[in-house]
């Protein structure tokens, strides 16, 4: 939960009404395969160049591929994770038993591991499947719940770093410990806002993963066709959400579940990681934003928050995202200190 939300002090640009002309098997945005030999200190736009197109063209592609996710998630939100995905139209399976979790990683099309609960049978198989899913390029995705604040999962957490995840996603304090900025928020709730992790977001980009740090403006970080510290490095903020989301258990960690769902999906059509980070953010907050229309409070929040993870369309998605892509002197500032 954000305790110290950002203001939205950045313009989202108009709302795409023009239906994509790509097909939906390719990528709307071209990463770069040439290494840029001068890295630069602008952040960049060349990845998520049409974000509502990019996001409602994976929609459709997820629920045309139904994607096999595998979840190592923790004991408090293991339920509302699975919902999340089955609503969304991915298959969720909650596979996170050593000798198990490999195997299973292997043939996964997106896995998620999050720090949440990390008993020690748990610990054994989140190493083993993240092990795995690197091998194998099966993409997964990072949730460091609570990093910094406590010592187990702050050790496993930098070893699972060493399996190159393909998205770290978190709240702005866990992201700032992860990359050795901070010493956590309060239990498993920021103590930070989104914009004041961007430096450690960008450091932790540059590492090779995409990076999202959720809040009331979510961010997104992506190295960029630059590689290399920080060149390149592209920054978009995802205006849509509701503060609900921080009043149910798992606003955060169902996200990270579908990002791995997304990751998936763009792996087998040629997008970014950074785009399924991206896609599964705008979607996410979008059917938050229109299940708190008619929900009395948190709890019929997130029941309506199903119906209408089911019920949100590709068109829905290209019309109403609120994207912004940064080019702010702010962005210019967080790539000087991140470097
Ligand atoms: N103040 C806010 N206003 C609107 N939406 C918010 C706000 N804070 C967070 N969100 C949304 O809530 C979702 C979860 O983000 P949050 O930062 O609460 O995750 P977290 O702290 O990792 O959650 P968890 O409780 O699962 O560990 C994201 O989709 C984000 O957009
Ligand atoms: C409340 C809680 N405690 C450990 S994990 C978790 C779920 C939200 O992160």
């Amino acid at each position: 939960m954000s305790v110290h939300p950002h203001g939205d002090d950045t313009a989202p640009t108009e709302p795409s009404t023009e239906p994509s002309t790509e097909p939906s098997t390719e990528p709307s945005t071209e990463p770069s395969t040439e290494p840029s030999t001068e890295p630069s200190t602008e952040p960049s736009t060349a990845t998520f160049r049409d974000p509502a197109a990019t996001a409602a063209d994976l929609l459709g592609d997820l629920r045309a591929r139904e994607p096999l996710v595998q979840v190592v998630t923790n004991a408090v939100v293991t339920n509302v994770t699975a919902n999340v995905l089955l609503a969304l139209g991915a298959s969720p399976a909650m596979c996170d038993v050593p000798g198990e979790a490999g195997g299973f990683a292997r043939v996964a099309d997106g896995l998620l591991v999050n720090l949440g609960t990390p008993h020690a049978e748990q610990r054994t198989a989140a190493l083993e499947a993240a092990q795995a899913a690197d091998e194998a390029g099966t993409p997964w995705v990072l949730d460091p719940v609570a990093v910094g604040s406590l010592p187990v999962r702050t050790e496993l957490a930098r070893r699972l770093l060493t399996r190159r995840p393909t998205v770290v996603r978190g709240n702005a304090s866990e992201v700032l410990a992860l990359a050795g900025d901070g010493a956590g928020g309060r239990g498993v709730d920021t103590t930070d806002a989104p914009e004041d992790a961007l430096p450690a977001a960008l450091r932790l980009a540059a590492g090779g993963a995409a990076v999202a740090v959720s809040g009331a403006v979510d961010l997104l970080v992506d190295r960029g066709p630059g590689g290399g510290a920080t060149g390149g490095a592209c920054v978009v903020r995802v205006h849509t959400g509701h503060r609900w989301l921080t009043r149910m258990t798992g606003g955060g960690c169902a996200l990270g579940a579908v990002m791995a769902a997304f990751a998936g999906v763009a792996r087998r059509t040629g997008r970014t990681p950074a785009d399924a980070a991206l896609a599964a953010t705008v979607v996410y907050t979008l059917a938050a934003e229109r299940a708190a229309e008619r929900a009395d409070g948190p709890g019929s929040f997130a029941v309506a928050l199903l119906d209408h993870l089911d019920r949100l369309q590709p068109a829905d998605v290209r019309r109403d995202a609120r994207v912004s892509v940064g080019t702010e002197d702010a962005d210019r500032r967080a790539v000087e200190v991140a470097r």
